[in-house]
């Protein structure tokens, strides 16, 4: 070995060791932190009785402290990741959580990587080195440093780096070349720098992430979410951040990123998972989701909720008090119109519907008993008699009945007048069938947005609840107004002139405090609640959502502070959108910003060439993704008769397993194919999950349909028969788009029929 290589090996030993002992010090007081805080919370918990008050602030209390034991167990593993050194011969330690030393004036031991002062680790460049030296990348495992990268920000340095200017490189490679584990990981250490001005972006208003597949949305999206909830910790806990995703399988593959954040206060769901009481996961055909999915659904509901609300044809008689009554049509019309007017949703328009009934009906009573005898309070008996009339109240129901979202939505599908009467002039015949379901079919994702629209228009008669809220309410203003009493008597008893309790706290504050006794945290509370409004929304495969979908996710965020990621080359869906400006001008006109991600971190180039090729063939201006690397894997394609499929596949799948050791492999299949060889394959393929459950994602082979693969990845992929990817949708060259950039090592073609003509046949080797 030459000299010089001895000496940098010790000057590397020596820099090791000398990062082990600042890492020590490190879990030090992160085990001092730890030790501190269960101790809190153990006193916490012993105490009980006392009044209320001390018993919403011990609420309080155990919440925080079993948060911040949560973070504090999150960032044990890659808690320090990085070091800045300054040109002021400052050096700072990042990491994943911040870190002060309490004995030396709160000195900073480790920069959140959230913080301000952590942001040069993630912009820094030679060309604008914000002060800093050298940037230094920690690889640990556990508690133990293994090794580093340094990056000396000099000119010189700069003439190396790569044309895409990442930071970290050798770090950064290493991480996408390892093996995936069927669970998405963070990327704190290595965030690139067109990600971070997007993890960092300002948090009003809407910013749409436009960005080729692999270059990070889902990633930057989970990070933009730690991060605003760090920044704007005290606004965004009480309202919670939401991020939807497109299916469960795909919240399985992403729930460990904010967790490992540190961060549990988000609320992760699907569209299907947005109607409180409801799961709505069943499949439809992708024409009926599109139908579902038109803002012309609107109007449909809105004529099913009028076609509730009747007259009778001439009348309708019922007997009370043993004489016949009549309900007639005249009497009907004025009360619904007058009920109507009010503009009120159906079913809290019933009331004045109801209430103009029995005027009309008190009327008829009173004529037969001689109006003219009677006084008000004669007319106000037979009125409250008639409300108490089962037979009375049946007709009424009859003709506006209080009706539920999930009623009205379930009748208008599996009822052909219903659907017919409502669907004028909405729907042709052919849609109307596309629609039509048995009774007792469970709810499909498509079917929320039409509830959500629904719950709108018919409205909840919540009065009776809400007045005893309003009770409860009262109550605890007046308690917390008699606290505050007692408190400043003790105050002022004990010293003049000390800042006074009501200074700090006035009697509402105080009665809110009571009133968030729940230790829920505002994502569980949002859960419950259709009606919830959240700080800020984050959407992920943006590009996917119906129109219907929109005005869900636009009523639950009020305030427009949206993180909308996507791709309109990777729509699948027929209600999605191939423009951004076609479904936010609606809500925002043209005030919606736009970032773009350019870097492909998955899929290998020679993956993405073939890719380019389709993304090509689509009528779009978008530029594919540049690939970070190779992976010096030709895809392969294999020509196998339809009649051989079942037989030969498990032996494409073993041979491929051999080449990735202890990798994930995905067989990918448009759906029709898969449900036709499902059940074959699970015998000729024991080991191999069919995905549809969470879970089978982290098994070594999973079956999936193209549109169940969206936003996943995989080491290798074999997709299977993409003529008939392409010819299966208007959408075809899309989902082919999705499927080829799965991969992030290698990639088989097994071709049924012929290639369809956007794939390249010399890019591959013919096996
Ligand atoms: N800065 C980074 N450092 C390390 N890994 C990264 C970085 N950016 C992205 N990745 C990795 O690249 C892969 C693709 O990221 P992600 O799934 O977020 O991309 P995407 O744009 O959402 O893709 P798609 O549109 O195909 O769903 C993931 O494994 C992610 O962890």
């Amino acid at each position: 070995m030459s000299d010089a290589r001895v000496d940098r090996e010790a000057v590397r030993a020596e820099e090791i060791a000398s990062e082990q002992q600042y890492l020590d010090v490190l879990y030090t007081k992160l085990d001092d932190l730890r030790q501190e805080t269960t101790q809190r919370l153990k006193n916490t918990l012993r105490d009980s009785g006392g009044p209320p008050q001390a018993q919403t602030e011990r609420d309080i209390s155990t919440r925080m402290y079993t948060d911040r034991l949560t973070q504090l167990s999150a960032v044990e593993h890659g808690m320090c990741f990085g070091r800045l050194d300054l040109d002021s011969g400052e050096t700072f330690h990042v990491g994943r959580i911040g870190l002060f030393d309490e004995e030396n004036e709160y000195e900073p031991l480790l920069l959140d990587w959230r913080a301000p002062a952590a942001r040069p680790f993630y912009l820094a460049t030679a060309a604008a080195r914000d002060d800093v030296r050298r940037r230094r990348h920690l690889r640990t495992s556990w508690r133990k440093v293994l090794d580093y990268e340094d990056e000396i920000l000099d000119l010189d340095a700069a003439e190396e780096g790569s044309d895409l200017g990442l930071a970290g490189e050798a770090t950064l490679l290493a991480r996408l070349d390892a093996r995936r584990t069927g669970q998405m990981q963070d990327i704190v250490s290595t965030i690139q720098a067109e990600q971070d001005r997007i993890i960092r972006a300002g948090m009003n208003g809407v910013l749409v992430v436009q960005g080729g597949p692999g270059t990070g949305k889902t990633a930057v999206a989970l990070h933009r979410a730690a991060y605003l909830l760090y920044t704007f910790r005290e606004q965004l806990s009480k309202r919670g951040v939401l991020v939807v995703g497109p299916n469960p399988t795909f919240l399985h593959y992403i729930g460990q990123v904010l967790p490992s954040l540190g961060e549990t206060g988000v609320l992760l769901s699907t569209v299907g998972g947005l109607y409180p009481g409801i799961t709505a996961t069943a499949e439809e055909s992708a024409r009926a989701a599109e139908i579902k999915g038109r803002s012309s659904m609107i109007k449909l509901l809105t004529n099913a909720v009028k076609d509730r609300q009747q007259v009778p044809r001439d009348h309708v008689e019922v007997s009370f008090d043993r004489e016949p009554l009549r309900i007639t049509k005249a009497d009907a019309t004025h009360a619904r119109t007058r009920a109507r007017r009010t503009r009120k949703p159906h079913n809290l328009a019933r009331k004045v519907f109801r209430r103009e009934m029995f005027e009309a009906l008190t009327l008829q009573v009173a004529d037969r008993l001689g109006r003219e005898l009677l006084d008000s309070r004669d007319l106000d008996d037979i009125n409250n008699e008639l409300r108490g009339d089962e037979a009375v109240d049946a007709a009424l129901e009859q003709l506006w009945p209080e009706v539920t979202p999930q009623q009205l939505v379930d009748e208008l599908f599996t009822d052909e007048k219903r659907l017919h009467t409502a669907a004028r002039k909405v729907l042709d015949a052919d849609e109307r069938d596309e629609l039509l379901r048995a009774p007792g079919s469970p709810w499909t994702p498509a079917d929320v947005p039409l509830l959500d629209e629904a719950a709108e228009q018919l409205g909840e008669d919540d009065s009776a609840q809400r007045a005893e809220q309003e009770r409860q309410q009262r109550e605890e203003l007046a308690y917390a107004q008699g606290v505050l009493h007692i408190m400043e008597q003790d105050e002022e008893i004990a010293d003049e002139e000390r800042l006074r309790v009501s200074d700090v706290l006035d009697a509402e504050l105080l009665a809110e405090r009571f009133q968030a006794r729940s230790d829920l945290t505002a994502a569980e509370r949002a859960a419950e609640d259709r009606t919830w409004t959240f700080g800020h929304v984050i959407v992920d495969e943006a590009q996917e959502l119906s129109e219907m979908t929109w005005r869900v996710l636009m009523r639950r965020c009020p305030s427009r502070s949206m993180t909308l990621v996507g791709d309109v080359a990777q729509t699948g869906a027929l209600a999605g959108t191939d423009a951004w400006d076609e479904v936010l001008s609606p809500y925002v006109q043209d005030r919606w910003k736009l970032a773009e991600l350019t870097v492909n971190y998955r899929t290998p180039a020679e993956i993405m060439d073939i890719a380019s090729d389709v993304l090509a063939e689509m009528d779009t201006d978008l530029e594919p993704p540049r690939s970070v690397r190779t992976s010096g894997h030709q895809p392969w394609v294999r020509a196998v008769d339809r009649s051989k499929l079942v037989s030969t596949l498990p032996e494409v799948v073993r041979s491929e397993l051999g080449e990735v050791a202890d990798g994930r492999l995905a067989v990918l299949m448009p759906a029709q194919l898969l449900a036709e060889i499902e059940p074959e394959i699970t015998e000729a393929l024991p080991s191999a999950a069919v995905g549809n459950g969470p879970d089978d994602l982290e098994s070594p082979v999973v079956l999936l349909s193209v549109d169940a693969a969206k936003g996943l990845e995989f080491d290798t992929v074999v997709l299977v028969d993409p003529e008939a990817i392409v010819e299966g949708s208007d959408r075809g060259f899309n989902d082919l788009y999705v499927a080829l950039t799965r991969s992030t090592q290698r990639l088989g073609v097994v071709q049924l029929e012929g290639l369809p003509h956007v794939l390249n046949e010399t890019s591959f080797r013919r096996v």
